[in-house]
């Protein structure tokens, strides 16, 4: 008996194109970045990160942010959404005209520091100017929080400080924040621990779930956050991405698993999971590999039958 009313209707956010891409020791032309958020939106994706206005000495793989930036066709209804550290990555991004901007903190202090170089404090303190300067130009401010059940150099991560830095993104005017599990060491309920310290500051549908896939538990997790009620979700396609200050993760979940997984429970994503597995397989040509995506291999062995 299923005892779990899940939402009919799930939002996903592709990340591929910034996730999948800034941590690739390949670099990419920013053409093939363009071509490939062209591809996913033609695949149906209403939201997609594109790019980082970081320091290229950090990230040298978001460099050519203004290019791809510039160089999207837009489609109206799309949220074209980047990331913003600090105030200079938002002047920055403001030319591009973002619909969304990102600012990443961290649930544990030591990924803080190697990620962004300063504490969970301060990076509130950079982030408020940022999210007041977004907010009056009507850009839409999500947080990311990094580290929700584990982290690189600090191991498990409790709740409370999931809590925290959802009270201080709260404090700050963050519409929505995204509970990450940047290493993909999470399990359901240790995610589920994680969602309900959010949901102690923002409501069911300013919060959404982003899950790298390292010890395959990405799925799982999702379905976990669904059963919350959770209806917006982070994947990257083809399963590109890490983060570089977190060596040792493997990229998110694929968007073709993710809409396998939704699609069969009878969710509609408004994604068209054919022409998703297209963008995953130029992408992963462009990149000389295969799919990380396993629905994407099955469905691609079965075409070539
Ligand atoms: C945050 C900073 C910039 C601080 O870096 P910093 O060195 O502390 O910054 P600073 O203010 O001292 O400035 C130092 C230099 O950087 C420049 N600078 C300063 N800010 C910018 C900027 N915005 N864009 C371009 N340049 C910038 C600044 O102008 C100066 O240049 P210099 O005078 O030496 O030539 C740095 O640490 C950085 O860029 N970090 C990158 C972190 C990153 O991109 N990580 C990956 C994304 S997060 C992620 O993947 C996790 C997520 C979101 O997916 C969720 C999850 O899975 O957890």
């Amino acid at each position: 008996m299923n005892t779990h009313s899940y939402p009919s209707h799930v939002h996903l956010v592709e990340v591929g194109p910034r996730d999948g891409l800034q941590n690739e020791a390949q670099p990419l032309p920013a053409a093939v970045k363009i071509e490939l958020v062209q591809r996913l939106q033609a695949a149906g994706l209403r939201h997609i990160e594109v790019t980082s206005y970081v320091s290229p000495k950090w990230v040298p793989q978001m460099a050519d942010k203004h290019e791809v930036m510039r160089g999207i066709q837009r489609q109206p209804g799309v949220c074209y959404a980047v990331l913003t550290p600090n105030l200079k990555g938002f002047e920055a991004a403001l030319a591009d005209r973002p619909d969304e901007i990102v600012v990443f903190g961290s649930a544990s202090e030591a990924f803080s520091q190697k990620n962004i170089n300063c504490s969970v404090a301060e990076s509130i303190e950079r982030f408020a100017p940022v999210v007041a300067a977004a907010r009056a130009a009507g850009i839409f401010v999500r947080g990311a929080m990094s580290c929700t059940v584990g982290c690189p150099y600090e191991g498990e991560v409790a709740a409370q400080q999931v809590g925290r830095l959802a009270a201080l993104m709260k404090g700050i005017g963050v519409q929505h924040v995204g509970v990450a599990d940047t290493l993909g060491v999470g399990t359901p309920l240790k995610v589920q621990r994680a969602f309900e310290a959010a949901l102690q500051h923002y409501e069911l549908h300013q919060v959404s779930g982003h899950f790298h896939d390292t010890y395959g538990q990405a799925l799982a997790n999702t379905l976990a956050a669904l059963q919350l009620g959770v209806a917006q979700f982070d994947a990257s396609v083809a399963g590109l991405g890490g983060c570089p200050y977190a060596r040792g993760a493997s990229g998110n979940v694929a968007t073709e698993d993710l809409v396998y997984l939704l699609h069969g429970m009878g969710i509609d994503t408004g994604v068209d999971l054919e022409a998703l597995i297209d963008a995953g397989a130029y992408i992963s040509a462009a990149l000389g590999r295969t799919s990380g995506s396993r629905v994407a291999r099955a469905l691609l062995a079965r075409r070539a039958q």
